[in-house]
């Protein structure tokens, strides 16, 4: 028997009450790229059961991570006239204390750029940017063949050509989360007017619950802790910071894809951390006329597609216009029930 490893299981943190029915959570799933041929059966796993999993010896240069990363704190330590020179995120941009145009608040500030579109008038991320997003791009493609071959899907470029695709809609984020001296729950109803992130008694919610409309997400952090994934019986369990790894999260696309046997992994980010954090974000879209519906060779016999087809720009398009933590799938759902 293949056992599963997991990532500093002693120092996860289980959040909230455990209930006896509940499963023991054994830790993030921790996926060695330099074996491929057990990683195949093991992403397929994580993606079932979490949808979502680290990956170690990715091969992605860390002194390109570090770079962009010391890039990333010099900008977010530039002056607020400095940076407000960025155009407001609509939806690319410099960002700050607002998430998305439809009313979301968050205790972070954030650059969004479109890798076909890096700014020209910033020589920061001109160039570092595209070298990490090809990287990272790469990564993505490898871990999208080794998902087609661990589903036994071929081509094993089924799912990567999307993302190697010259027209793929591929956005860089940049986040900067101060430090939180003092994690209590933030007093300030202003800035919360709807508490939708005050939690009480916890650290508040510094990034609200939700999960990414793309395929894939592929996310680092600096050394400071806060995301907090949420398992399929409802838990949040913390995620142990690791910054020589990436975080992958499977995206509402991928569980469309697989017809609902992949799970889109809902996530937050709490203040956590006596610590500035600062994480980067591929977020690996296709093509905007792709059209999205489940892997034929995927579906048993007889088998329908749990999903009305619709193309990456109606559902990004549809996306932009929810809340964070609206289910954005359940607006394409065949037996389509709207809920938060
Ligand atoms: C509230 C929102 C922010 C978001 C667009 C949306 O209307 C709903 C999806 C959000 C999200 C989550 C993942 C990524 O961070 C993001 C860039 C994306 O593609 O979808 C954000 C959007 C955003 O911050 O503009
Ligand atoms: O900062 C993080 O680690 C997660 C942020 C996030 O989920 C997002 O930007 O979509
Ligand atoms: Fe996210």
């Amino acid at each position: 028997m293949v056992m599963l490893p997991h990532a500093e299981s002693q120092t996860l943190v289980k959040i909230g009450p455990t209930k006896s029915n509940k499963t023991k959570f054994p830790g993030i799933p921790v996926i060695d790229l330099s074996r491929p041929q057990e990683a195949k059966n093991l992403i397929v796993n994580a993606c079932q059961d979490y949808g979502f999993f680290k990956v170690i010896n990715h091969g992605v240069p860390p002194l390109l991570v570090s770079e962009l990363e010391h890039e990333a704190i010099g900008f977010f330590n530039m002056t607020e006239s400095q940076k407000d020179q960025y155009c407001p995120p609509n939806p690319l941009g410099y960002g700050k204390n607002r998430i998305g145009t439809n009313g979301d608040v968050g205790r972070v500030e954030y650059l969004l750029l479109s890798a076909s579109n890096f700014p020209t008038n910033c020589n920061i991320f001109s160039s570092l940017a595209k070298e990490y997003v090809e990287e990272v791009r790469k990564l993505g493609c490898n871990i999208l063949e080794m998902m087609a071959e661990g589903l036994k899907i071929e081509p094993k470029s089924v799912l990567s050509r999307m993302l190697s695709d010259d027209k793929a809609d591929t956005v860089l984020r940049l986040n900067h989360y101060p430090p939180c001296l003092d994690p209590k729950p933030e007093p300030n109803l202003d800035l919360y007017p709807n508490h939708q992130i005050m939690s009480h008694g916890k650290p508040p919610i510094v990034f609200g619950e939700h999960t990414d409309p793309q395929l894939i997400s592929i996310a680092r952090s600096n050394a400071a802790s806060g995301l907090q994934i949420c398992l399929a019986d409802g838990t949040w369990v913390a995620v142990p910071h690791d910054d020589s790894s990436f975080f992958i999260n499977v995206d509402d696309l991928l569980q469309v894809m697989t017809n609902g046997r992949f799970r889109s992994v809902k996530h937050r980010v709490v203040a956590d951390s006596s610590k500035s954090r600062v994480s980067m974000i591929y977020f690996g879209g296709p093509p905007l006329m792709e059209k999205i519906s489940p892997l034929g060779l995927l579906m048993e016999p007889g088998e329908e597609s749990m999903y009305h087809d619709f193309t990456w720009f109606e559902y990004k398009s549809c996306s932009y216009k929810t809340r964070l933590a609206d289910n954005r799938l359940s607006l394409f759902h065949k037996n389509s029930q709207v809920s938060h």
